[in-house]
Order: C-alpha cells, then structure tokens, then sequence
C-alpha cells in the first residue's frame, strides 16, 4: 500500500490532472492534506482546493518541493519549460511521474538532474470513475519499489500494466485516445434508436449500459470477443443483420485507423 503520508504533488491541474487528484483521493491513496497541485489558470485551483481540501499553487516550485512524487500532467507542448523551471527543485529522494503523451523518458532524463528517477504513465480520463486503463514505463533509473508505487496509483483509479517504453505510443492511440472513440459510438448506437422513436434520455442510458456490459463481460469471462458476438448473433436473427451493416461500413478498419493515427500522433508529439 502507498505510504497515504507520502506527498503527492501535480503540475497541471487541467482535465487529466483533476481526474486524477479526484480519483486517488476516492481510492484513498493519499490524504488530501497530503496532496497538492499548481497550475497557471488559478480558478481550476480554487475549484479543486474548495472540492477536495488539497492545497494549491500557481507556483510549480511550491508544489513540487513539497512532493515526495510529483506528477506532470501538462501538454506536451508546455513540457519543456515546465521541466526547465522545476530543474533545480527535483532531488534525487523525489520520484518523477508523467502522463504527457509521447514524450519519451530521455527527454526527462536529460531534462532533470542526473539520476533523476522517472516513470512514463498513459491512463485515460476514465481516472475520474476509478476505470482508467494505464500503460506504466519506468526510466533508468526507477526502482522496482518506484514501479510499485506507479502500479498501485494507477490501478487504485483502475487497471495498470507495466510496458516497454517502445509501447508507449500504442498504449497512447488504445487506452489514452480509447474513451473519445468509444463515446460517439454510444452517441450514435442512441441515435439509432432516437431515429425509431425511443426517447433520448432513455436511448443513451441503454447504449452506454450497453457499452459497459459487454466491456464487463468481455474481462469477466475472459472470453474472446468473437465468440461473445457468437453469443448474440441468431441464425436469421436481429443482431447479424446489424453486424452485416457495420461490417458493410467497414468499422473495424475504421477502428484499427483510429488506434494506428493517433499512436502516430503520439510518436510525432515525441520528436518535437
Ligand atoms: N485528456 C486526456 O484524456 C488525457 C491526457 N493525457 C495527457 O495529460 C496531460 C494533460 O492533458 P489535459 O489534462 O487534457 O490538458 P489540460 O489542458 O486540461 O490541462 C493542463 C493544465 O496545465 C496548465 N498549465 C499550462 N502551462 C502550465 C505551466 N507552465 N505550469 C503548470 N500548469 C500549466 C493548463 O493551464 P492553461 O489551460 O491555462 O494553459 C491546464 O490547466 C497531457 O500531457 C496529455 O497528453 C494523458 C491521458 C489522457
Ligand atoms: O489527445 C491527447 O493528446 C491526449 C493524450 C491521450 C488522450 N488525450
């Protein structure tokens, strides 16, 4: 178990960052007096300070001298300059923990002081309902005891699975970019039935139940997907006939594209 006294320090406080905040505290992996986050746009700040009781800066320095781990959670784009402002704060007894997409462990390990001990995170925003999907690639120079820590933060808002870093990018276009794929379809699956007269309210509460059940049922039986879609396709029945029409559009290429693009987007985020 995390050392709940241990502390717990984000920089960026956007999207991902809260999700996660609000999400370790759920699972009660650090208290929040024991958590902190800056971030520039200080009403995000406020919010979270008035929501959550951690404690608060618009000064990166602050916050990550008084971490134990700290946690990036800015846009890549923003990262090199984060990085160059907190150089002199990183102490070799603090752990580094990022979850920017693609960019790799060298850039901070040549970023940071030497020794500087890193770890590469990709959850997803599904943090925020403890059900995220993350890919953990720990740097040089973590530890077995920092991989630890990393696996138990990330599976207390989810599941976690320790990665190569070469792997990094497709965890990114799967379980990172995932969920924005998966909400039009529950959008879409409802508007199928709004289209034949089923309220909306109602049509998005089935699909998206719909999307949770097979998802749930997929990793409890430990069946393979195909043989769950056996499961529901009558001969002459209802399903295949839907089935033939997604298979018509060609929504698996569409879905494989997905992944495959925004992996590549990932890559490309690295090389900058
Ligand atoms: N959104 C997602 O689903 C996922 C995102 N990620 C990764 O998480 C990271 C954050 O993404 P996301 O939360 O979506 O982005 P957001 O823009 O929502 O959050 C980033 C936050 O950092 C703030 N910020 C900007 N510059 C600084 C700075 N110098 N110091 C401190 N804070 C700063 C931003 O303020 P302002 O807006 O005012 O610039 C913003 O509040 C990214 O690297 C992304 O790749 C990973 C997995 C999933
Ligand atoms: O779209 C993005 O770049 C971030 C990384 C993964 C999910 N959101």
């Amino acid at each position: 178990m995390v050392d709940q006294n241990r502390k717990i320090g984000f920089i960026g406080a956007g999207k991902m960052g809260s999700a996660l905040m609000q999400g370790v505290i759920k699972a009660g992996i650090v208290k929040p007096e024991n958590l902190g986050a800056a971030d520039v746009y200080e009403p995000f700040l406020n919010d979270l300070k008035a929501k959550l009781g951690i404690n608060i800066s618009t000064d990166n320095t602050v916050i990550a001298r008084a971490s134990d781990i700290l946690l990036l959670a800015v846009k890549p784009q923003t990262l090199g300059s984060v990085l160059e402002n907190l150089k002199a704060d990183i102490t070799s007894d603090k752990l580094v923990i990022s979850i920017a997409a693609g960019v790799p462990l060298a850039t901070y390990e040549n970023a940071l002081p030497a020794g500087t001990r890193v770890i590469r995170v990709m959850p997803n925003i599904a943090a925020t309902v403890s059900e995220a999907a993350s890919g953990i690639a720990p740097g040089k120079n973590a530890t077995p005891e920092d991989v630890k820590t990393a696996l138990e933060i990330f599976s207390a808002v989810g599941t976690a699975v320790q990665v190569s870093e070469s792997i990094m990018d497709a965890v990114t276009g799967l379980s990172g970019s995932g969920p924005a794929f998966i909400f039009p379809v529950i959008e879409a699956m409802a508007d199928g039935a709004v289209l034949e007269g089923m309220d909306r309210k109602s049509a998005l509460t089935l699909s998206a139940q719909t999307v949770l059940g097979a998802a749930k049922m997929m990793l409890e039986t430990g069946l393979h997907p195909g043989e769950l879609k056996d499961m529901v396709t009558s001969p002459a029945g209802t399903t295949i006939q839907g089935v033939h029409a997604l298979e018509e559009a060609g929504v698996r290429a569409a879905f494989m594209n997905a992944v495959i693009r925004a992996t590549e987007r990932s890559k490309e985020l690295g090389k900058k």
